[in-house]
C-alpha cells in the first residue's frame, strides 16, 4: 500500500532523509522510532506531498505521490500530534465538515456510527471540540479517517501527552484499524506503544533507517537496548 524507494530530502547541505526504502502492506502498522531530528516527520511530510523529495520516490496504492498528489490524498488520512479541528463546532459537526471535504455525504446516523466505531463516548458527540481532551480529539480524527474510507493512515506522535489509559485506548483503536486492512505509518518516541501496536518497527537516526524488525521477533527489553545502542552511534548491521 505504501512504497518508499530511496527517498531522500536535503535542506541545503543537510540530509534530513537519506535513501529511505520501505514498504507497508495492507493491515500492517509500521512504527518509526528515532530521536528528535531523525527524519520521521520529514518522511510523513513527503508522503503527504507537503514537501518534495530531492531524489527517490514514494507511492500510495500504486500512485506516485509526487506525480499525482491529489489522487494519493484520496486514500490518506493524517493525524498529527495536535489535530486541527474546529473548536467551536461539535464532534459531529467536525466529522460532517471534514468528511464533506473528502467528498462523502453522510447521514447523521452514519456520522454517529463512525464516531462510535472510533470509540468516542455517545455523550460527547454533540459537545464542542474546545472541551475535548487530546485523546478525544484523536478519536474524532480516527472517525474522519473511517468516514473517508482511508486505506493509509499517517500518525505523527499520536500518543505523546496522552495518559496511560488514553494511550492504551488509542492502541486498541489501531488494532481495530489494522483488522480493517488499513496500512499505518506511525512516527513515535513511545517504545512501549510501538512494541504493543506495531507489526514492524524501524529505528532512524540522522535521516537513515538503521534497524528494522518484525515486532513479534523482538521483546520490549531488546528493542530498548537496540534503540539505545543505535542512538549511541554503535554500529549495528542491518
Ligand atoms: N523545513 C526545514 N528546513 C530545514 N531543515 C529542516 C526542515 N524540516 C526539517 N528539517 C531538519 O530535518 C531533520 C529531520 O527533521 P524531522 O522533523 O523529520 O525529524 P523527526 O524525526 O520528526 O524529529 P522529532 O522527533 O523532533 O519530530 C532535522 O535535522 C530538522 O532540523
Amino acid at each position: 500500500m505504501i512504497h518508499i524507494n530511496n527517498l531522500t530530502k536535503k535542506y541545503g547541505e543537510h540530509v534530513a532523509l537519506n535513501q529511505l526504502t520501505l514498504q507497508i502492506k495492507e493491515g500492517e502498522i509500521y512504527c518509526l522510532l528515532g530521536a528528535n531530528g531523525a527524519g520521521k516527520t520529514t518522511t510523513i511530510n513527503l508522503l503527504l506531498g507537503f514537501t518534495t523529495p530531492t531524489s527517490g520516490n514514494a507511492s500510495i496504492n500504486q500512485i506516485d505521490v509526487q506525480e499525482n498528489p491529489k489522487a494519493t490524498k484520496r486514500f490518506l488520512a493524517y493525524i498529527p500530534e495536535n489535530l486541527m479541528l474546529y473548536p467551536s463546532l461539535t464532534a459531529l459537526e467536525n466529522l460532517d465538515y471534514f468528511s464533506g471535504i473528502a467528498g462523502k455525504k453522510l447521514s447523521t446516523k452514519e456520522l454517529k456510527d463512525f464516531l462510535e466505531e472510533a470509540g468516542l463516548q455517545t455523550e460527547a458527540f454533540d459537545k464542542r471540540i474546545a472541551t475535548f481532551s487530546k485523546g478525544m480529539r484523536q478519536k474524532v480524527g480516527v472517525a474522519i479517517a473511517l468516514a473517508k474510507d482511508a486505506k493509509v493512515l499517517l500518525l505523527d506522535e499520536p500518543t505523546s501527552g496522552l495518559d496511560p489509559k488514553a494511550s492504551n485506548e488509542f492502541g486498541l483503536l489501531l488494532h481495530k484499524l489494522k483488522s480493517k486492512g488499513i496500512a499505518t505509518l506511525m512516527a513515535t518516541h513511545d517504545l512501549f506503544r510501538a512494541k504493543e501496536v506495531a507489526t514492524h518497527i524501524g529505528i532512524m537516526k540522522d535521516g537513515k533507517l538503521r534497524q528494522q524488525f518484525v515486532s513479534d521477533d523482538i521483546s520490549l527489553a531488546e528493542l530498548e537496548k537496540v534503540y539505545l545502542n543505535t542512538m549511541d552511534y554503535k554500529e549495528i548491521l542491518l
